[in-house]
């Protein structure tokens, strides 16, 4: 059986080609740009085997023109240039790329940089341009060509002068219509910015004539026009630099360069990797919460890069969520894009990266909480609770990663401390790690709650944080330790009270407290004597898994669903107060009712909830005055 070939449409495969592989049309500049480095490359490939060559890295630039007048936009290199049968093979046929040859035939292995490999981005030109026009020299020829094409129609050779090795490319740019505007392609400023974002970091100079306006020498009031040719690009990869060469203040300026941040950035991360995947990495702490990071604006990810030409502004897969403040940049030469760049083909490599950059940013993080425990406490009062969202989400995956990163206020310390920290001074007989939730500080403070487990000599970490609470539940130990509220039912402390006295005295005291939980009906589950209150009357504690925290942050959400803790009204029974709850019981009940709405009232209060009638209980306590 006799095999047949495909056939393409080549006019309506370049005019697919033109309209769907790019999403932004301003990347034709970046493919033009690459082509023209690439150029330059393979003249300096070329020269290290070739004797009659020589390579002197001044002489060699890319430039682009903007002509408004004549609708015209230029892209000169002073690259290899190519020959007729180059310009027809490589232009002339979709997806055929010399670049791609060139670097097979020269066998480049390590190190290369040459760009181009599919054979398609000169046809981007299109997405812009009516009419393209290539003007080349080879080196080593003494004749040029004239290439041009409007697109799909086809296109002409014919001989030109030409002087200088190398490759003009003239884009004739499109009339603006009613939906599209072609004319920032021709603005000084507009090519500029492309020019920075996509192509900052080509090797070669990407000159531009810039114009200014300077005061006329000798006049205080008077400006002239002027033109001066400038370099755009910075050509230079910082990341490709040796890390001894650089000093804090360039990681810096990069930083603000790129603009990362306004800020200035905690730390800077440099990793070169030679592996199995190459890559250079230049990775920021910051130092400030940017304004947006938690709300649903903002974007996470690192500039992705793959032979200092920018793929992604933003690779959101680089960063797990719980990293996302970490601010940079990616290159690799062994990603495999896909034909426009703007994706990758595999997603091989980027989990490699991304996983080895996220073992190195924890282990930053840790040496910073270790040698720099300012700045670490520093960057944790921006991004801490990103850490502790992190502990909770994904259902707690990564936990074991962040456990050590994360601190919370202690009430011994009165500063940030870490869980290692807290576990490593504990007392021999102390069993839990004790918290205490509030809205602040100064409020937890002043729980009663507090009291016994403070008295006791425990330490307590103050949980200020609507995520805290959640992301120790996800945690539930550090080093073998539970956590255990300061409020929750059982404090599992022993020695406070003879259980079996206690167990007697509640007996005797039931009969009041029956009573009482009578008229909380719906509002606690219990009333019981406490066993934590020392110098306070009355608080509130929880059975089970929600907490009184935890009940407040579900309240405030927008699909409340009215989930509830369950309470229980503790009553100091060494109180005064108590007593006047003894003789209610017996003489007044009445009386009893109207105290133990108030005390029920008053541990709301006091756990910052709100009372359901607060008319009720001001009229409530001005019953007791009278
Ligand atoms: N300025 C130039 N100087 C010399 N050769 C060029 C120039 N521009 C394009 N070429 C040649 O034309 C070929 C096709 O270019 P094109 O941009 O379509 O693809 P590519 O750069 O090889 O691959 P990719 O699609 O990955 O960018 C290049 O491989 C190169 O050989």
């Amino acid at each position: 059986m006799s095999k047949k070939q495909f056939k393409a449409e080549s006019k309506r495969l370049l005019e697919m080609m033109i309209n769907s592989i790019y999403t932004h049309r301003e990347v034709f500049l970046r493919e033009l740009i690459s082509n023209a480095s690439d150029a330059i490359d393979k003249i300096y490939y070329k020269a290290l085997t070739d004797d009659t060559l020589s390579f002197d890295k001044d002489s060699y630039f890319i430039k682009v023109i903007p002509d408004k007048e004549n609708r015209t936009l230029k892209i000169i290199d002073t690259g290899i240039g190519m020959t007729k049968e180059e310009l027809e093979t490589n232009l002339g046929t979709i997806a055929k790329s010399g670049s791609l040859a060139f670097k097979k035939e020269t066998e480049l292995k390590d190190g290369y940089d040459i760009i181009g490999q599919f054979g398609v981005g000169f046809y981007a030109a299109f997405m812009v341009a009516d009419v393209v026009t290539v003007i080349s020299k080879a080196v080593g020829s003494d004749e040029a060509y004239k290439w041009e094409s409007t697109g799909a129609e086809g296109y002409t050779i014919e001989t030109v002068e030409k002087d200088s090795v190398g490759t003009e490319i003239i884009l004739k740019v499109k009339e603006n219509t009613e939906d599209e505007n072609y004319d920032e392609f021709l603005e000084e400023y507009r090519l500029k910015s492309i020019i920075k974002k996509y192509s900052d970091f080509i090797r070669y100079p990407i000159k531009m004539d810039v114009k200014g306006k300077r005061p006329v020498e000798g006049s205080d009031n008077e400006f002239e026009d002027y033109v001066e040719e400038q370099v755009i690009n910075s050509m230079v990869p910082i990341w490709k630099k040796n890390k001894s060469e650089l000093s804090d203040d360039d990681y810096s300026n990069f930083y603000a360069e790129k603009r990362y941040g306004f800020d200035k950035p905690i730390k800077h991360i440099h990793v070169s990797v030679d592996g199995t995947i190459r890559y250079n990495a230049i990775l920021y702490i910051p130092e400030k919460t940017p304004f947006d990071f938690y709300s649903k604006e903002f974007e996470k990810g690192l500039e992705l890069y793959s032979n200092g030409v920018l793929i992604m502004e933003k690779c959101s897969d680089l960063l797990p969520d719980h990293f996302s403040f970490v601010k940079g940049m990616v290159d690799s030469e062994d990603l495999s894009l896909n034909i426009s760049r703007e994706m990758l083909q595999h997603d091989r490599q980027l989990k490699l990266i991304s996983k080895n950059i996220n073992k190195k940013i924890k282990s930053e993080l840790q040496s910073l909480l270790k040698n720099e425990r300012e700045k670490y406490e520093e960057f944790y009062k921006s991004f801490g609770r990103q850490l502790k969202y992190g502990v909770y989400s994904e259902f707690g995956a990564n936990k074991e990663v962040l456990q050590d990163l994360i601190m919370f206020y202690s009430s011994k310390e009165k500063k940030l401390v870490t869980l290692d920290e807290y576990v490593s001074r504990m007392p021999e007989d102390q069993k839990y790690i004790y918290y205490a939730s509030g809205e602040s500080i100064e409020r937890i403070d002043k729980l009663p709650q507090a009291e016994f487990v403070s008295e006791k000599g425990y330490e307590i970490l103050y949980f200020t944080e609507d995520i805290d609470e959640f992301a120790i539940k996800m945690l539930m130990t550090y080093k073998e330790k539970e956590f255990k509220s300061i409020s929750s039912g059982d404090l599992g402390i022993e020695g406070e009270e003879n259980k079996s006295d206690s167990e007697s005295e509640e007996k005797e005291y039931k009969e009041i407290f029956d009573y009482m939980k009578n008229i909380l009906e719906g509002k606690v589950k219990d009333v019981r004597v406490s066993k934590r209150l020392k110098s306070h009357p009355v608080c509130l504690a929880t059975e089970g898994d929600i907490s009184i925290e935890m009940e407040k942050i579900l309240a405030a959400m927008p699909d409340n669903q009215n989930i509830k803790a369950d309470k229980v009204l503790e009553i100091n029974k060494n109180h005064e107060v108590f007593q006047s709850l003894k003789e209610a019981f017996e003489n007044d009940k009445e009386k009893l009712d109207l105290y133990t709405k108030l005390l029920y009232n008053q541990a709301l209060l006091i756990e910052g909830l709100p009372i359901q009638d607060p008319v009720e209980f001001t009229n409530d306590i001005c019953k007791i005055m009278v």
